[in-house]
């Protein structure tokens, strides 16, 4: 079950006061009380207009399955049957709403059933396209094989759907409606419905609208031009609404076969663009185009398609313009995605896996991916709750969507497999499976990387997003891509050259730098142990260096307070104690368990001894110590007294390099610190490798004095 903030989830009773599973209570609120504490949560609502919405956060432990019946399957039983803290398999209720809506995390309503029964019905999850999502008083529903549970105080219960594809609004009309539920048609003819779902469209309640013309469709029998015109109304709205598959649909039925079908083509156009789906779209304009050539409106939107196909073929974007066009509200950005380097394939370390389809050299794109999904909201509290929502959302709107979103890895969930078909014209949506899906597929991402970088920038906010194709990117602590955002693109670089059938590795977060410390992270998160080089060496090295190595981290830590120096003077003395703590973590790592791969405890003590001798100017110190940050990355780099090219780094150091920020303000230090020795074409070098290495981190070429600006 869910936790949810409904009006009367009040204290929860004692025990004894509890009604068993399974059994009828003994007495539920009546109608009147029902009502009475109703109306009280409704006043209240309408006081505070403005109060924040509860989030509704699903808990994966209490799972239940989606109903994959049809209404007409089941038995229909009153509700005063329904019993306590039950899921009703085989069975369905159907009521009608006798009160007003109360719109918390989800719309709660009173219902009655045809023998005069009535109790209160949640429904969550429902898209804001759905009449559901308000259930208005008089509408009839379906509930199929219903969950009731007590609500908290004694005697008070409810109705809770959470699977979106467990109620189904009725037609008015539908005979399965028992005779005293039953409204009879409110409108009796199809233009009665056509100027009623204009009026609610000129109103803007777009989904009452939706349904009128729905209406309209099912009364109007054979009248060809009438159900055209009224398809392209609905179409529009769809659009509007985001209904992509609804409005392509529609658009397409409305075509009679004259030179007017070019609007039908044009809305059939915008909905497959809406889906992502260019190459399609660029069809069905090319039709608009051919049947209006002059038309403004069709040329831009196919020039439109055509620009996204355009990066879908060639992986060209200007970043720094799209970087330049964010906005708090808008991070959403109109681009295609550049997946055509890569292929899905079997993965010797999981499942699927993301393969190199050429060569990518260093530094080159790897992908560039639109988000599949990716709510703009980036409050920390509410990131992964919206995108839920909207995952499931989504999933009841777009029914194509459900191929790709839920042929995701899942962490194992009880499928029924028929998540995703359409049964009573609903696609079936159990949102257990959307949030274990969530949970090992989104990725957090800032509003762009290249903020985040930035300490006076970055506000550490971050969304949570779906990127569908790259979600198939295993994990490895010494990955050969990295992975950047600008708004809802994900960028992805290679960290070194990478040859054709290469499996593509990304970090899911950045690595722990204690072996055990990450896998359990790995392992909590994901349920995976890492088989990457670095820690299938690391778990060979014996339990007593890994002990060692544990407590001079921590002496290190201690000493230095986690920080690092500034530009202040730090005594001598101090400097020569972790110099000293350095040199015993160093040997505390085995030379040929680490040779060629990451030291990761020796990178905070190198970095600190950096910094302290950068702060006494003494240059040759610097370059001896971020040598070693750099090594101790997995980088080849040279003793301090051998010429060398930073810019080779790149390529020439094997397969276990950690690519981080951290490396990009090293070569920088090591530049500065060059040029001070007189080292001018070293100095260059380095800074270019910085360059360089900052186009990996951020996505693309920036200015690197913004590093630390
Ligand atoms: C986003 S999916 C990656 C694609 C997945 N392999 C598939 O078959 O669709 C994340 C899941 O892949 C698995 N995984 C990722 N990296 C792994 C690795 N290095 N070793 C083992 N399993 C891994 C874990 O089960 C994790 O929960």
């Amino acid at each position: 079950m869910a936790v949810t903030v409904t009006p009367n989830s009040t204290a929860a009773s004692s025990s004894s006061s509890k009604p068993k599973v399974g059994t009828v209570p003994s007495r539920r609120l009546t109608k009147e009380e029902l009502i009475k504490s109703h109306n009280v949560h409704l006043k209240k609502q309408k006081n505070a207009p403005n109060a924040p919405r509860a989030v509704k956060q699903p808990v994966t432990s209490e799972t239940y399955p989606a109903s994959t019946k049809s209404i007409r399957e089941l038995e229909i039983i009153p509700l005063s049957e329904l019993r306590a803290e039950t899921h009703h398999r085989g069975k369905g209720i159907i009521v009608k709403a006798i009160s007003a809506p109360y719109a918390g995390a989800g719309a709660v309503s009173i219902v009655e059933d045809e023998f005069g029964n009535a109790d209160r019905l949640a429904i969550y999850n429902q898209a804001d396209s759905s009449i559901l999502s308000g259930a208005p008083e008089g509408c009839v529903v379906a509930v199929k094989e219903p969950f009731y549970k007590n609500n908290g105080a004694p005697n008070d219960f409810m109705i809770c759907v959470d699977h979106p594809s467990d109620v189904v609004l009725l037609r008015f009309t539908d005979p399965i409606i028992p005779e005293p539920l039953r409204l009879g048609p409110l409108l009796k003819t199809a233009e009665e419905w056509k100027n009623a779902g204009d009026r609610a469209f000129i109103e803007k309640d777009f989904p009452t609208s939706v349904f009128c013309y729905s209406e309209a469709l099912q009364v109007s029998e054979d009248n060809a031009a009438f159900q055209a015109a009224v398809r392209t109304k609905r179409s529009s709205i769809n659009l509007i609404l985001g209904r992509y598959d609804a409005a392509k649909k529609d658009a397409l039925a409305s075509r009679t076969g004259g030179p007017q079908d070019w609007r039908a083509y044009y809305n059939a156009g915008r909905a497959a663009y809406g889906l992502c789906d260019y190459a399609e779209s660029d069809a069905l304009l090319s039709k608009a185009r051919e049947l209006s050539p002059d038309n403004d409106k069709v040329i831009r939107e196919h020039e439109r398609c055509r620009a996204r196909l355009h990066e879908e073929e060639t992986g060209e974007y200007d970043f720094a313009e799209m970087h330049a066009s964010l906005r708090p509200r808008a991070v959403h950005l109109d681009r295609g995605s550049f997946l055509r380097n890569t292929r899905v394939a079997e993965s010797t370390r999981h499942g699927r896996g993301l393969f190199a389809a050429r060569d990518i050299a260093a530094g080159e794109l790897v992908l560039v991916e639109k988000a599949t999904l990716m709510p703009n909201q980036y409050e920390p509290t509410r990131a992964s709750a919206a995108l839920y929502a909207l995952m499931v959302r989504q999933l009841c709107d777009n029914p194509s969507l459900a191929g790709p979103v839920l042929d995701l890895y899942d962490g194992g969930y009880a499928r029924s497999g028929a998540e995703g078909t359409l049964v009573d014209g609903v696609p079936i949506v159990d949102v257990f499976l959307v949030e274990s899906i969530r949970t090992k597929n989104c990725f957090s991402s800032p509003r762009s990387t290249i903020e985040d970088t930035r300490p006076s920038l970055s506000d550490g906010r971050f969304a949570k997003g779906l990127w569908v194709y790259a979600s198939h990117i295993n994990h490895s602590c010494v990955a050969n891509t990295m992975r950047s955002f600008v708004g809802d693109m994900l960028i992805s670089r290679a960290t070194r050259d990478i040859k054709e059938g290469e499996e593509l590795f990304q970090q899911y977060v950045p690595v722990r730098t204690v072996v055990d410390v990450r896998n359990k992270q790995f392992r909590d998160t994901w349920g995976f142990e890492c088989t990457c080089d670095l820690c299938s060496r690391e778990r060979r090295s014996p339990e007593a260096s890994l002990a060692k190595r544990k407590e001079l981290v921590a002496a290190v830590e201690k000493m230095c307070n986690k920080k690092l120096p500034g530009r202040e003077l730090i005594p001598d003395a101090k400097i020569r104690s972790v110099d000293k703590l350095m040199r015993q973590l160093e040997d505390a790592h085995e030379a040929d368990l680490y040779e060629g791969i990451p030291r990761l405890t020796l990178i905070y003590p190198c970095n600190w001894l950096v910094a302290a001798h950068r702060g006494r100017k003494n240059y040759a110190k610097v370059v001896k110590y971020a040598l070693k940050v750099l090594r101790n990355f997995g980088f080849k780099v040279p003793d301090e007294t051998e010429t060398w090219d930073p810019r080779e780094i790149y390529v020439n150091s094997g397969n276990a390099t950690l690519m981080t920020v951290h490396v990009v303000a090293t070569l920088r230090t090591l530049a500065e610190a060059y040029e001070v020795l007189g080292h001018d074409d070293i100095a260059e070098w380095c800074h270019e490798a910085a360059e360089f290495g900052y186009t990996i981190v951020t996505g693309f070429k920036n200015d690197l004095n913004t590093l630390d600006k």
